[in-house]
């Protein structure tokens, strides 16, 4: 059964505006580094900068890993951190988040786990991609079934799809191995449906904009750079990068187009131990 939607009431005409942050990776403690970078440190400087540019957003995404070390308190500290934004924050699972902990601990007056998002004339779905124990990830048959379900519901809803692990290939051998491992399947169904406009995630700690041509037309698939630690573009073994940490604003136009760009903190404060072979 379909459950119950968040509906944000903005008129079918005017665009929805979102911020996009990612992979996070937080502890518990808030002294805690990832590879060299304060991961509580770099999300607040990325959450400093989104309130400084006074983008007029609707909502907040967090597209999953906003822990490292699975604990109640790493999801508190999270809930702690984007409450200076004043938004509404709708979050999905990563790899490295325990869906129940998450759900049990990402709790606050402005905090969401619902799947459907319905705001101005759009559907936002917020997918699980991850699969118990492993780092990679899988879109399964219910989360299908949901996307058939809800845009059933609403057919005259365009869709943004959200979710932690990329449908398309990076690019990075090392990485690539952890990628959705249906991604192809998963970007061919639902390009079947008019209605699906674009595809986002996290998971890959580097950006990229791309278009996949689908049989109804053109669909954007995005993906946004951590809030701490970035990985180099094309490497085929494990390689940081030395770009800072960054976000992403969109703007979903009543037309069906999305407009949207990653911005980066200023400045060189967050740069990771280059000799790190891994996490
Ligand atoms: N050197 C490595 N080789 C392969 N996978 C790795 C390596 N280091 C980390 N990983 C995993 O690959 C994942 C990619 O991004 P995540 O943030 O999900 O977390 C990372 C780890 O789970
Ligand atoms: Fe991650």
């Amino acid at each position: 059964m379909l459950k119950e939607a968040i509906s944000y009431p903005i008129s079918e005409i005017d665009s929805v505006r979102l911020v996009q942050v990612t992979d996070p990776h937080l502890f518990a403690d808030p002294e805690a580094q990832l590879l060299g970078v304060n991961t509580s440190q770099s999300l607040k400087a990325v959450l400093n900068t989104i309130s400084a540019v006074k983008y007029p957003a609707h909502f907040m995404l967090a597209t999953g890993d906003i822990s490292q070390d699975y604990s109640n308190e790493s999801y508190h500290n999270f809930v702690d951190a984007v409450s200076c934004l004043n938004l509404p924050c709708h979050y999905l699972p990563g790899n490295h988040d325990d869906p129940r902990i998450m759900s049990l601990h990402m709790q606050g007056d402005n905090i969401f786990g619902q799947k459907r998002v319905l705001a101005g004339n759009w559907q936002v779905l917020m997918l699980d991609s991850t699969v118990r124990g492993r780092p990679g990830g899988h879109m399964s048959d219910a989360e299908l079934a949901l996307i058939d379900s809800a845009i059933e519901a609403e057919p005259d809803r365009h869709v943004l799809l959200v979710m932690h692990h990329n449908p398309v290939l990076a690019g990075c051998a090392w990485l690539d191995q952890h990628c959705m491992d249906n991604g192809s399947e998963f970007i061919q169904q639902v390009s079947n449906y008019p209605q699906v406009k674009g595809l986002l995630w996290g998971h890959i700690h580097q950006s990229v904009d791309t278009i996949h041509t689908g049989p109804n037309g053109p669909i954007k698939l995005m993906a946004t750079p951590s809030t701490c630690i970035q990985f180099k573009p094309k490497s085929s073994y494990f390689a940081l990068d030395a770009l800072q940490p960054g976000y992403r604003l969109l703007e979903l136009k009543s037309d069906g187009s999305i407009l949207t760009n990653v911005y980066r903190i200023p400045g060189e404060k967050f740069s990771p131990d280059n000799e790190a072979g891994g996490y």
